[in-house]
């Protein structure tokens, strides 16, 4: 049975430029059967639109915002680890290596137990939900039944995902790695091949090449996903990127020019060298780039996800968005769950603009960046981080419609929560009837979790509801 068409009604917020949010009011956004954009409407009504389009209101279902609601493109979480959730926030004091063996490597292994994937890949999908993200880009571990499902899982729960079976055949305990690189590639293989097979159109999940990163990945792995990058030039590749010091040094230690024919012995040359640096590639952190790693990466057209959260929690460093934005990086943000702690990209968002801040601190004044700038790289930019501007991130004829309603607080003349029931939550976001709308927004920014995430679809689908 196909989906009704959907009529959304009042105020919309979204993305036009970095710096510029488009705030649309008394506006109706029609949305048909397949979850697809096809009216955007200022100054109309449900009707009218209706109308226009020869849909009979019987046949129509019609939402609209309140005061001090409103709809907002939907968020893409372009780097998380699904397999490390249930470890957010257990970090203690470690750094990314000693992280990797301590906590991260001996989870991701245990979710060998189906049983146990199936818990923490269905818990992990709603929580992100439920905190308004409609894509997210996804490793899930090296195993392939249990990435298959996270895939199954997605499709199921309606959230727009990239997965990927994590290559990693060296470097690692020998409970936790591919056999050999035959063995990753030929595992590889078979987990796209699944997903591809459940979702054929790639209308919800598809998957992705996902060298863990270069310290896990010997030569000949690196080279093999390099040729099935080159082979398969629709699918994306994920992968980490100078996050940590010793990372670095282990890198130049590991991959030394001479033995790739790197040009240099950056980190970013290796992921060069091996035909993994391209326009499709998704670089998790890219903390310590260099000027020239900046430069190469923007010629390759590779994107950053910068993940502020992680880099804090596990000391790894404070990432220049602004001077990647400079160099023509194109950047998105990832909670990086479970070097993040928090799996709500509105926090990222939030972490971005405080690092951002640090950054600035350190003398370079306009690296701070603004909340239409974070917001963008919340929607618009991870969009495009992860191949799917075309799609989603903004508000267009032509795009899907993947959103959030975002509810907040409105305070009476007595200083109480209007319109609130006894036991009801209301969240931590008070609008006072005063503000302008860059204000209520930033408010939102600043102080806004999943209560204020009232209702969130995907491709037309409602996929969580705040009860
Ligand atoms: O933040 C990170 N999380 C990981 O799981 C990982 N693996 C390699 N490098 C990594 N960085």
């Amino acid at each position: 049975m196909a989906a009704r068409s959907k009529i959304f009604v009042g105020t919309f917020v979204h993305s036009k430029t970095l710096g510029e949010l488009e705030y649309l009011h008394d506006t109706v956004v029609a949305v048909d059967g397949s979850g697809k954009i096809v009216a955007v409407e200022s100054n109309s009504s449900a009707d009218a639109v209706s109308q226009k389009l020869g849909w009979t209101t019987d046949e129509v279902d019609v939402t609209t915002t309140k005061t001090a609601q409103f709809f907002f493109p939907g968020f893409i979480d372009t780097h998380l680890h699904a397999s490390q959730y249930p470890n957010v926030g257990i970090f203690g004091n470690s750094t990314l290596l000693d992280w990797l063996n301590t906590y991260t490597f001996p989870l991701e292994a245990s979710l060998k137990d189906p049983a146990k994937a199936r818990k923490v890949y269905s818990r992990v999908i709603r929580k992100t939900l439920a905190h308004g993200t409609t894509t997210a880009a996804y490793y899930a571990t090296v195993d392939v039944a249990s990435t298959n499902l996270l895939a199954d899982l997605c499709l199921q729960a309606g959230q727009r995902a990239l997965v990927g079976r994590v290559c990693m055949d060296q470097l690692s305990p020998a409970y936790y790695r591919d056999e050999s690189p035959e063995a990753a590639l030929a595992a590889t293989r078979e987990s796209i091949a699944y997903i591809e097979s459940i979702d054929p159109g790639r209308e919800i999940v598809r998957p992705v090449l996902t060298p863990r990163f270069a310290p896990s990945c010997s030569a000949p792995l690196m080279r093999g996903l390099g040729g099935l990058a080159k082979e398969r030039p629709d699918l994306p590749i994920q992968t980490h990127i100078s996050e940590n010091k010793n990372e670095i040094a282990l890198v130049r230690e590991l991959f030394p020019p001479e033995s790739t024919g790197a040009q240099d012995d950056s980190y970013s040359g290796v992921y060069d060298a091996f035909g993994l640096l391209t326009d499709r590639t998704i670089l998790a952190h890219g903390v310590h780039l260099s000027e020239s790693e900046a430069e190469l990466i923007a010629k390759r057209g590779a994107k950053v996800s910068h993940c502020p959260c992680s880099n804090s929690a596990i000391t790894s460093g404070a990432a220049r968005v602004r001077w990647l934005l400079e160099k023509g990086v194109c950047c998105g943000l990832g909670t990086d769950m479970s070097g993040g702690y928090s799996p709500s990209v509105l926090e990222a968002a939030r972490l971005a603009a405080l690092v951002s801040r640090h950054v600035a601190m350190g003398g370079d004044d306009k690296a701070k960046l603004t909340v239409e700038e974070v917001l963008y790289l919340a929607t618009r930019g991870g969009a495009e981080v992860v191949g799917l501007q075309q799609r989603v991130g903004a508000f267009a004829v032509g795009m899907d419609w993947d959103a959030q309603l975002v509810g907040l607080s409105t305070v009476d003349a007595q200083g109480e929560v209007e319109g609130i029931a006894e036991g009801e939550e209301d969240g931590n976001v008070d609008v006072f009837g005063w503000e302008s709308w860059p204000d209520i927004v930033a408010k939102w920014v600043y102080n806004g979790d999943d209560r204020n995430t009232r209702k969130v679809w995907v491709k037309g689908r409602l996929v969580h509801e705040r009860k």
